[in-house]
């Protein structure tokens, strides 16, 4: 066992960044409880500890709201990873990313890696509308697949978040050719039935262990500063969570 995993301590963070209601917490509900469960908008901000391999690394949720927004640069800073995410039935979220969100990561890593993220794909595309096989739901008395034409008008598509994600790597002066395809980092999830969860979580993971191992060869301490005084509690699935 590394050094890391028997401390606890987080080798590695990475920040979920959104307008409020587009489901941040929902889907970090799902991957680390496998449950679509009831939420209240989040306050300050909270972290999960997820352990991958022999590595510790943070997940962090963010409060969407404005009132909150003063605190996202802080929770960035030092992010290897930062989930830009949007609810695929509201076009002004993807907007908020580039409005609002996308400077709040100026204090990530230099080599931070960004997915997009479209939520709520499950009330516009019938194939998210399909459950996970281990899903399990809040309410077992609501199905989860209620019709077979999707309900809701999809207000962001694809090529619309791909369009995000080049003009995310310029903003961070970064060749879009040397950076990883558009297509494997703009994701279609949904929270509700577990759609493209586990794969967005897992392709990240996978993708910053090469920074905490470039952390480790250069010498320099492995962990993130959290830089905030906070309670860790132990949550059923064995995470942490910890809430300022
Ligand atoms: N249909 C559907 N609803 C979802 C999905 N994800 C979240 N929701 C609903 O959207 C609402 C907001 O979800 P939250 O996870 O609280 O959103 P948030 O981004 O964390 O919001 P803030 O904490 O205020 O920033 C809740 O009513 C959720 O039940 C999803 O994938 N599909
Ligand atoms: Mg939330």
């Amino acid at each position: 066992m590394s050094r890391a995993s028997r401390t606890n301590k987080p080798d590695v963070k990475v920040v979920i960044l959104g307008d409020m209601y587009v489901g941040k917490t929902s889907l970090l509900h799902r991957y680390t409880e496998r449950k679509f469960k009831d939420t209240i908008s989040t306050v300050g901000g909270a972290f999960f500890l997820k352990q991958w391999g022999p590595y510790n690394i943070s997940i962090w949720d963010t409060a969407g709201r404005e009132q909150f927004h003063g605190l996202g640069s802080m929770y960035c800073r030092g992010a290897a990873a930062v989930i830009l995410t949007y609810d695929v039935t509201n076009w002004q979220s993807l907007a908020e990313l580039e409005n609002r969100f996308l400077s709040l990561t100026d204090t990530a890593n230099t080599d931070c890696i960004f997915a997009i993220v479209g939520n709520k794909a499950d009330l516009t595309d019938a194939l998210a509308q399909e459950p996970e096989p281990e899903s399990e739901r809040w309410d077992e008395s609501q199905p989860v697949v209620t019709c077979p034409t999707p309900p809701a008008t999809k207000q962001v598509s694809k090529e619309d978040a791909i369009a995000l994600y080049g003009r995310v790597l310029r903003y961070k002066g970064l060749e879009e050719k040397a950076c990883l395809p558009a297509e494997r980092m703009c994701f279609e999830t949904s929270a509700k039935t577990g759609y493209n969860v586990d794969i967005l979580f897992e392709t990240l993971f996978d993708l910053v262990l090469p920074s905490i191992l470039k952390k480790r060869s250069e010498g320099e301490n492995a962990t993130v500063d959290l830089e905030m005084p906070m309670e860790v509690k132990k949550t059923k699935t064995g995470c942490c969570a910890g809430q300022i």
